[in-house]
């Protein structure tokens, strides 16, 4: 029986006198909500049990559920009423493109492929909700839940003591409980038993609750054969979302959770179509945090006639820095012909007009990296646990780490480097993007990660 999971905290399931009965509502497949909605006479016909028996648990059952309902539904005075509010995250920049912050009442997901920075700004966040009100904190402690290895303590120690602010004002390891959960039926007791009851006790000084990551032990252990377990995954994911939600708002409190990325095949339609506004395919892009051409590339893929999209490099070639690469490098290497040319005639007075030729082009680079520029690169990237959880964010942050070329080629110095490493070429480029939020408008920044943590950027600094 799905007691378990409707009530966790029923009394019922600890009744040593209902031990028979709720082997029997397993046997039969009876649920709590046949409880609540069938009649005595057939529960006990379809349990073959006593009706005195059947009528009495119905009894407890539906008294349990009203009380819950009524203590779910009480109505509270306007006053008394907290409505979000925001903490910082340290960072003046990522705050702004925030609306100001973390915000509580809320889900906020971090996602992004492995190394792009998620867990770096969960450590920080639960270092900045410490910090008091008048430096932009809420005052509050943290509980960190992971699901992949242990909370860095060394990390998170060397963050606090490069920030004079965090040191100042007592931000400590000590005010974040860590949960490590190793399975997902380990998850879901720490989300429906333990994390409740922490919470409870705890009085209202816990403000943030961390998943690193949410979707990691979904993604291994729930099953995706058929069409029926896919149905069945939605709910679980729902149900998920909406116990987070719940907490967040009984306890004013933020959760913030990491996600993964998948890849997604391309949409392939049986038939050439136009995509309408209202399609799910059409506005997919969005509110995954895809790039306007590959949104574009993905909205025109079907299309019947007009310009083929699979191989309209022009509209994926937003890569400008590999251009810049393949220029400078085309640069360098006539300048180096030149200068070759120019050794060969003053050491050979007595050279024919017609062997004055420029030397062959020489290229110290691999062939195979010289056409850097128009890469086509559809973005296919997309936050694991589908539609259905987004439903329940209130904002989604993309991370992500691409390249851009390195200063030596933005400042044309290329001709001062003697190696033939490509590598040198390029520069790791993180960006933060707000994919939605209810709190601001879908916007980027650049960011680094330092000793100090996830820093952004501004202006000519990148
Ligand atoms: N002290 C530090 N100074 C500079 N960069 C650091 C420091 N510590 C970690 N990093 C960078 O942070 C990145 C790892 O970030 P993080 O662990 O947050 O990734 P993630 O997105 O959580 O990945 P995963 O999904 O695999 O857990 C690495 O690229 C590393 O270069």
């Amino acid at each position: 029986m799905d007691l378990y999971d409707e009530f966790p905290q029923s009394f019922l399931l600890c009744d040593e006198g209902f031990t028979p009965l709720l082997d029997a509502c397993r046997r039969y497949q009876v649920s709590v909500v046949d409880f609540l909605t069938l009649s005595s006479k057939e529960l006990a016909r379809q349990l073959q049990r006593s009706i005195n028996e059947v009528t009495k648990f119905q009894e407890l059952l539906t008294a349990e559920y009203d009380d819950q309902l009524t203590e779910f539904n009480k109505v509270k005075p306007i006053s008394e009423v907290e409505g979000p509010v925001s903490f910082t995250t340290t960072d003046v920049g990522i705050d702004e493109v925030l609306g100001g912050g973390v915000y509580t009442h809320g889900i906020t997901e971090i996602f992004g492929e492995s190394s792009s920075g998620k867990s770096q700004l969960l450590m920080q966040l639960c270092l900045s909700v410490q910090l008091p009100t008048d430096m932009g904190g809420i005052k509050g402690k943290c509980v960190y839940i992971t699901t992949e290895g242990d909370l860095p303590t060394q990390r998170l120690a060397s963050m606090i003591s490069a920030r004079d602010e965090l040191v100042r004002y007592g931000v400590s390891q000590e005010n974040i409980y860590t949960v490590t959960c190793c399975d997902l039926i380990n998850q879901e007791h720490i989300l429906n038993v333990q994390l409740p009851i922490l919470l409870e006790n705890s009085k209202g000084t816990i403000k943030l609750i961390i998943v690193d990551s949410i979707s990691h032990h979904m993604r291994v252990e729930l099953p995706s054969r058929d069409f029926k377990d896919h149905q069945d995954n939605r709910f679980y994911v729902d149900q998920v979302a909406e116990r987070l939600l719940d907490l967040a708002n009984k306890h004013s409190l933020a959760v913030v959770v990491a996600n993964q990325v998948s890849d997604r095949p391309l949409f392939e339609s049986p038939e050439p179509y136009v995509a309408e506004l209202t399609d799910y395919e059409y506005q997919l892009g969005w509110w995954v945090g895809w790039k306007n051409s590959s949104i574009l590339y993905h909205q025109k893929y079907n299309e019947p006639k007009g310009v083929d999209y699979r191989d309209n490099e022009d509209m994926l070639s937003d890569d400008e820095d590999g251009k810049l690469i393949h220029d400078e490098m085309v640069r360098v290497e006539n300048l180096s012909r030149t200068k070759a040319a120019k050794i060969t005639v003053s050491s050979n007075e007595k050279t024919s007009s017609e062997d004055r030729r420029p030397a062959p082009r020489s290229s110290t680079f691999p062939p195979h990296k010289q056409r850097f520029y128009k890469k086509r690169r559809v973005d296919r990237r997309v936050p694991t646990l589908g539609l259905t959880w987004a439903n329940h964010l209130s904002t989604r942050i993309l991370l992500s780490k691409t390249y851009k070329a390195s200063p030596m080629i933005r400042r044309g110095e290329l001709h001062l480097y003697k190696g033939s490493d490509p590598l040198m070429f390029w520069q790791v480029k993180r960006m933060f993007k707000v994919v939605f939020s209810a709190y601001a408008e879908s916007k980027e920044i650049p960011f680094v990660i330092t000793k100090r943590g996830v820093e952004s950027l501004l202006g000519d600094d990148w």
